[in-house]
């Protein structure tokens, strides 16, 4: 079965919600000749901005590519990406840059905190970098969002794993980017952490506002989306709207072995 994947919850219900990134005719493909791998074969997809969207679908489906694609990290082959009205596709490298440090934020598998920094010099730092100060207030809520309020002058290597991402959510956070990517942000947790972090991505969507699109393969974890679209040989192929741990189960075992839906 496949749906249509453009219109947002909003737009069904005669609204206007406002588009944070969008695919159209999006191809990309790796290498040349017999070895071409076609990872994304013409995706349109919107995501609407204050939801938290998810991507999901079997290995080698696009999901990390189409990540990339949308965050700016990676350049199409064909087709177009914007980031709200920001057409990013053909921008130079210089300005892509520009645009993640000031527009995005990204929350990783691996937590990528700085060793020698304590935690709350992990957070502010992208914003030093930038050289923009950070707004107290906002850095106090965000901090106190992700419980981390006794924990900041701990260095990474006395936190734990949950509290390690804790530190990366609160730094993706602290800059108001327009939206944020996270690729597997609980993979290398276990699942009471998880759940944990799950939790303040939904927190962060629902009291402040955040966009964010999360990659997983995790059920548990993308029934905390508002929306989980699935991708298969490089196409969004179906989505769902605020599905349970077990509808998201379900569809899952309804791929076959290429993905497609049997
Ligand atoms: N740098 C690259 N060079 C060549 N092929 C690539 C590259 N990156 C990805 N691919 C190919 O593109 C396809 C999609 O890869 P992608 O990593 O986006 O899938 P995925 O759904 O995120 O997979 P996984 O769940 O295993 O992380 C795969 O066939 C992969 O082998």
């Amino acid at each position: 079965m496949t749906t249509a994947v453009t219109n947002s919850r909003h737009d069904l219900a005669g609204g206007h919600a406002a588009v944070a990134a969008r695919a159209r005719q999006v191809v990309k493909a790796y290498g040349a000749g017999e070895t071409r791998v076609v990872a994304l074969d013409g995706v349109d997809v919107d995501i609407m901005a204050g939801q938290f969207t998810a991507i999901m679908g079997p290995s080698g489906s696009g999901k990390s590519t189409l990540m990339h694609c949308l965050a700016g990290l990676d350049t199409v082959t064909s087709g177009e990406i914007r980031l709200a009205d920001t057409e990013i596709t053909g921008l130079k490298d210089k300005k892509l840059t520009r645009l993640r440090r000031d527009r995005v934020g990204f929350i990783f598998q691996s937590y990528n905190l700085l060793p020698t920094l304590n935690a709350i010099e992990n957070i502010t730092l992208p914003m030093d970098i930038a050289g923009r100060k950070p707004a107290r207030e906002w850095l106090e809520r965000v901090v106190e969002t992700v419980g981390l309020a006794g924990r900041l002058k701990h260095r990474p290597t006395e936190l734990s794993g949950g509290q390690q991402q804790r530190v990366a959510v609160a730094r993706a956070l602290a800059a108001r980017p327009e939206i944020i990517f996270g690729d597997e942000p609980t993979g290398n947790l276990d699942s009471r952490a998880g759940a944990e972090i799950l939790g303040f991505l939904r927190a962060s969507v629902d009291d402040l506002g955040q966009t964010m699109v999360m990659v997983t393969h995790d059920p548990v974890a993308a029934s905390y989306a508002d929306r989980v679209l699935y991708l298969a040989d490089g196409s969004v192929v179906d989505e769902m709207r605020s599905p349970s741990a077990d509808q998201v189960f379900d569809r899952m075992k309804d791929f076959d072995g290429r993905g497609r839906t049997s």
